[in-house]
């Protein structure tokens, strides 16, 4: 069974068709890269996924809910880093989590307990008390990442999440994200970063102007000696 399922589903705004027609299935345990060039639908998708945006045509299943009919409930199950998105400026790094644990039904001593992992994992124990406004890029990164993976969800559904992190987080997040699938759970990362996709993603799509180009399991490049690079460049050049 699946746990992320697409129909045909498209995105049009005006003439341009950011995604166009895109089925794929993503199933349990995964951790799938969707992979494009700049503005070759990536965000355009995660949001249709979340319920941030209704598809034109098509349909979407997260954990077997229509996020275009109910939004509020895929949220709730799932965890969700916007692209480039910032924790709110006036609260502290500690504020936030504790605002988000709330959301999440997550109470009490658990609370602590989660948050402080967070911010022992990630190495930003002496940014709790900082507003997030003084916070540096990365260090925000690092919030948003614990802020989505903090109620454990079944499904992350993550957007360029590495971008701003310096190699020895990064290293950790990778760490993290593998075996964060390997336990059972998915997670649909988008990235143009291909030497990240190839290194953790277990299955990967490449998105081209809106259409899927190939979906396939990394697994199967590297049996073939087959660099995700090269694989990548040349499929983007024919289209
Ligand atoms: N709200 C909007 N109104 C009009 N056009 C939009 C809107 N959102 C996205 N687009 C366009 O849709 C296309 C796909 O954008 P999208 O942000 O999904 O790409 P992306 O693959 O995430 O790109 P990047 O890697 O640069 O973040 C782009 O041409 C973009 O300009």
């Amino acid at each position: 069974m699946p746990v992320i399922k697409t129909e045909k589903i498209a995105k049009e705004y005006g003439d341009l068709k950011a995604v166009d027609g895109v089925s794929l299935e993503v199933e349990k345990g995964s951790l799938f890269g969707l992979l494009g060039p700049n503005g070759s639908g990536k965000t355009t998708m995660i949001r249709m996924l979340t319920g941030q945006i209704k598809p034109s045509s098509g349909s979407a299943e997260v954990l077997g809910t229509d996020p275009a009919k109910e939004g509020i409930k895929v949220r709730e199950l799932v965890g969700i880093i916007p692209e480039q998105e910032t924790p709110p400026s006036f609260l502290t790094a500690g504020e936030y989590l504790s605002f988000v644990a709330k959301i999440r039904k997550i109470e009490g001593t658990e609370l602590e307990e989660k948050s402080d992992w967070w911010f022992d994992y990630l190495d930003f124990a002496d940014k709790k008390d900082v507003l997030c406004k003084d916070l540096s890029r990365g260090t925000r990164q690092k919030l948003m990442f614990a802020q989505a993976f903090l109620h454990e969800p079944e499904v992350a559904l993550i957007d360029e999440p590495l971008i701003n992190l310096d190699p020895v987080m990064q290293r950790k997040v990778k760490e993290f994200l593998k075996d964060y699938a390997a336990s059972g759970n998915t997670i649909f990362l988008s990235t143009h970063i291909l030497e990240i996709a190839e290194e953790i993603c277990t299955e990967f799509a490449i998105l081209h102007k809106g259409k899927l180009l190939h979906t396939g399991k990394t697994d199967e490049l590297k049996e073939k000696g087959v660099h995700l690079d090269d694989f990548f460049m040349e499929l983007v050049e024919r289209s």
